[in-house]
Parts: C-alpha cells; sequence; structure tokens
C-alpha cells in the first residue's frame, strides 16, 4: 500500500496535524508561541479526528440494524442537520439532509436514528456535496435493498460565503434518486414530503 493510501486506512495522525498547524501559524505571519496560540495545534488536532471521523467509519455497520415491521410503503427521515468540510477549500458546508426509501419486499426497516448516522459517516469527510448525496443514497441501495431510495440535500458553502464569490445565503441544492423512487409519481409524493415545510 502506498503512503498517501495508508494514510487514509489509519486512523487521524495528530501529532503530524499539530506539526502542520503550527506550520500554517507560522506562515500566515502569527507567533505561535503567543499565549492564546500555544494550545491551538492540539486543539485543531483533536477537532480534525472529530470532523474526518468519518473516514474510518463503515456505512453497513451503521446500517445493520433492521426490523422486520413489514412495511412497503414509503420512509423519510427529513431535515437531517449536518455539518461538513469543502475538499477544496477545508472551510465547512452545512446544512439538511433528506433521506427516504421503500422497503424490500420484505418489508424490513432500518432504525430511524440510522439514516442520521449514516448521514454523518459520509459528512465528516473531505467532501463535496454532490458526491455526498450520491454516496449516501449508493449506501442505502447496498445494505437495506430497499425499492428505492431518495437523497436531497440542502448547502450553504462557507467558502462561498465568507470568502471568493462572498454570497452568504446562496444554497445548493442536490438529489439522487434511485430504484422505484426514479418513477414520476413516486418521486413527486417524495418529493412533495420532503419540500414542504
Ligand atoms: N460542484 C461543487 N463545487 C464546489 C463544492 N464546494 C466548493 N465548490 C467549488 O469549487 C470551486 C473551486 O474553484 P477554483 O477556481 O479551483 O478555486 P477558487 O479560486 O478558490 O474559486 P472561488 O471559490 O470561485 O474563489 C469553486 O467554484 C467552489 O464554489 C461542492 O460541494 N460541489
Ligand atoms: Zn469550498
Amino acid at each position: 500500500m502506498d503512503a498517501d493510501l495508508q494514510a487514509v486506512a489509519q486512523p487521524v495522525d495528530q501529532a503530524r496535524i499539530r506539526r502542520a498547524v503550527r506550520e500554517i501559524l507560522v506562515a500566515i505571519g502569527e507567533d505561535p508561541d503567543r499565549d492564546g496560540l500555544l494550545e491551538t495545534p492540539t486543539r485543531v488536532a483533536k477537532a480534525y479526528a472529530e470532523i474526518f471521523a468519518g473516514l474510518h467509519q463503515d456505512a453497513g455497520e451503521v446500517l445493520a440494524t433492521s426490523f422486520d415491521l413489514n412495511h412497503q410503503e414509503l420512509v423519510l427521515v427529513k431535515d437531517i442537520p449536518f455539518y461538513s468540510t469543502c475538499e477544496h477549500h477545508l472551510v465547512p458546508f452545512h446544512g439538511t439532509a433528506h433521506l427516504g426509501y421503500i422497503p424490500s419486499e420484505e418489508g424490513r426497516v432500518t432504525g430511524l436514528s440510522k439514516l442520521a448516522r449514516l448521514v454523518e459517516v459520509f459528512a465528516r469527510r473531505p467532501q463535496v456535496q454532490e458526491r455526498l448525496t450520491t454516496q449516501i443514497v449508493d449506501a442505502m441501495m447496498e445494505h437495506l435493498t430497499p425499492k428505492g431510495a431518495i437523497v436531497v440535500v440542502e448547502c450553504e458553502h462557507l467558502c462561498m460565503s465568507m470568502r471568493g464569490v462572498r454570497k452568504p445565503g446562496a444554497k445548493t441544492v442536490t438529489s439522487a434518486v434511485r430504484g422505484q423512487i426514479r418513477d414520476t409519481a413516486t418521486r413527486a409524493e417524495a418529493m412533495s414530503l420532503i419540500l414542504g415545510r
């Protein structure tokens, strides 16, 4: 395995982050030894371990809990708030995710909280919104084997708000639809439930 792949397979290397953050502080013209910044490399390393923890988590484990409820209609958990990190600028993007699926023939469903946990698995990584959306829906298809699944994600990207083009409040909406929910009527029902606030 090459060094980069090995790094991805390991838990977050906090010592390396501490060294890198100290370098960044020097590079921006700060004094990393002044009182207020002394503990900053350690704090950032701990924060990164948390916000990138999803790199070391497995969607299949999160979705392993299932119940035989014999429910064969749409299940939708909407307005799941989350924070992720833009892989281009390493600043946050945040918003809400809406996850729906039609259970498999046997009507097995997963725990509702597991859908929110699934969002965290993929949000806690360096991301772009489009990939986040498709990774979530593809994980639902793989691990729940439902008749269909839909994911809609609405976000504000701080790289567009606090810097660059500076358009605070601009929202990006992405969706991914699989299986039977692609049918026009089912998709319309799911979208009206998602957007009906
Ligand atoms: N498609 C997509 N683009 C994203 C996402 N997050 C950030 N971006 C965009 O990534 C692009 C990077 O563009 P570059 O020209 O390489 O970088 P930049 O000079 O910092 O761009 P500006 O943000 O326009 O200042 C920008 O247009 C961002 O808005 C995302 O989740 N999806
Ligand atoms: Zn960005």
